[in-house]
């Protein structure tokens, strides 16, 4: 029978299928473990007298909580401290591979697993945090669950899982220069909106698509969750095969030849039949930000702030009235006159080595615009390590930019790295709530392109707003 990519993976894990309407129950090939939702789920374990089924296949890392300045010393914050001492005591009990702060594998969950190989086609990967669906960039069927479910997962290695829906986004074309897989994404989610994704497993389909390198693909699965998603997909192919051969778990030799041949199987079947189609021109896109207070509320940087009286329909005016009273803007504002106090280029969606290239080639030669804080943090240590290895931690820090430690970060402000009340950011991660970056604070999501021109002006920009660099290019010859 024919079938999507996602009803692949689903159907080679289920250990016993629900009948009745009932759940079926899936096995779970590798659980991913942070701080932040694992402690209650140790807990029961713990009080029901119960171990970890597959320590193996389980792996944890300190991310939320962790502070990006004096690594070395302890941890100021009581909370945070006692998080991530909880997550040690833990994973020393129950035998859990821990990715520790000062450790080269610590890092931001979902940049840890893709970076170490863990993450491969076909697999199921589940962790106790939304953003589990860059996973499934790779192939894998990758979700968020629930602190219960950690512990189900942590006892059984299963989990019990209502059926989806399938919804296949075709992009199409090429996309320009200056735009990137995160204008793409922000421009499905403005497209199909915050709930348009509810119930569905997204596959992300189309040239523009497999033009993405395995990075760019992670940022559009990323922010599937941001469309209501149960998880994103994208169908393996030879860019996902190269990234991940050599990598510390991907399989080697024999074994290596045997999963491409299995993975090479892993796509949807021509014929196969999605509930629901969306499709998009990359060719039209242009660099997106987001205006309000959810990842959907996003338009073009040429495009100016919305007025609510236009939006027809009326819990959406409200939301967009609610939006801008708290972003402090005045509808009709082009969105490139919005001056910014704050750049944070990182977290899962955007703090990966080609992230931060991309950002050195721009800010490269340049200076920061004065009153503008601009924060690079690195997705994870090994990040880290490789962009200093580039040299691009001295192109941020001569452009006047302070280069951090790998985490969470200013993502969402669970350590000290937060926007102060009324502040302004533009910034390369995936959630604007209100008060996400700290409390009162103000979040434009951008991409890293535009996150960089933004530092350099000091309002919304691209890079085709810049004036060229110092050393951008050849000195000219004496005539
Ligand atoms: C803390 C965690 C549970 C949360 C999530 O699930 O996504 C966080 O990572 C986020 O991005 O808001
Ligand atoms: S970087 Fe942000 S979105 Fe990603 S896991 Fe951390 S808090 Fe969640």
């Amino acid at each position: 029978m024919s079938g999507t990519l996602a009803e692949k993976v689903w159907d080679a894990h289920v250990v016993r299928k629900g009948s009745g309407g009932a759940p079926d129950l899936l096995y779970i090939d590798l659980h991913l473990v942070h701080e932040v939702t694992s402690p209650q789920a140790f807990e029961g374990l713990r009080l029901a007298g119960r171990p970890v089924r597959r320590p193996d296949l389980t792996i944890a890392t300190e991310d939320h909580n962790t502070p990006t300045l004096d690594i070395d010393r302890p941890i100021a914050d009581p909370t945070s401290r006692t998080q991530i001492q909880t997550l040690r005591k833990n994973a020393e009990d129950f035998g859990i591979r821990l990715h520790s702060l000062g450790d080269a594998d610590q890092g931001i969950v979902h940049v840890v697993g893709p970076q170490l190989g863990l993450t491969m086609p076909g697999l199921t990967v589940v962790c106790g945090d939304s953003h589990t669906s860059t996973h499934g960039a790779f192939g894998a069927l990758a979700f968020g669950i629930g602190t219960s479910e950690v512990e189900h997962v942590l006892a059984t290695q299963t989990l019990p899982l209502a059926p989806f829906k399938t919804m296949a986004i075709n992009v199409e074309g090429t996309l320009k220069e200056g735009t990137t897989a995160k204008d793409i994404i922000l421009a499905v989610i403005a497209k199909i909106g915050t709930g348009g994704g509810q119930g569905y497993v997204l596959e992300y389909r189309g040239e523009a698509i497999r033009q993405l390198s395995m990075e760019a693909r992670m940022t559009i699965c990323n922010m599937s969750i941001e469309a209501g998603a149960r998880a994103g997909m994208i169908a393996p192919d030879e860019t996902t095969f190269a990234y991940l051969e050599g990598r510390p778990h991907a399989p080697q030799g024999a074994d290596w030849d045997a999963a491409v041949e299995y993975w090479r199987s892993l796509r949807s079947d021509d014929d196969a039949v999605f509930d629901a189609e969306v499709t998009l021109d990359a060719n039209d896109l242009e660099p997106f930000v987001t205006w309000g207070t959810n990842p959907g509320q996003g338009l073009p940087l040429s495009a100016s702030v919305p007025d609510p009286v236009d939006i027809a329909d009326e819990s959406a005016r409200r939301a967009a009235e609610r939006a801008l009273e708290y972003m402090a803007l005045t509808p009709g504002t082009p969105l490139r006159e919005i001056a910014v106090d704050t750049v944070f280029i990182g977290s899962c969606t955007n703090g990966r080595i080609e992230d931060l290239r991309a950002v050195a080639e721009i800010v490269k030669g340049r200076r920061k615009a004065d009153d503008v804080t601009v924060l690079v943090v690195p997705g994870s240590a090994r990040v880290r390590l490789q962009a200093e290895a580039e040299g691009l931690d001295k192109i941020f820090l001569d452009f006047g930019a302070e280069w951090r430690n790998a985490g969470c970060s200013m993502c969402l402000g669970m350590n000290p790295d937060q926007l102060r009340p009324g502040e302004r950011a533009a910034s390369t991660s995936n959630r604007n709530f209100e008060g996400r970056q700290g409390k009162g604070g103000r979040t434009h999501l951008v991409s890293p392109l535009v996150a960089a021109a933004t530092a350099v002006r000091g309002t919304l920009s691209a890079p085709s707003d810049l004036e060229p660099a110092r050393d951008s290019g050849p000195v000219p010859a004496l005539v």
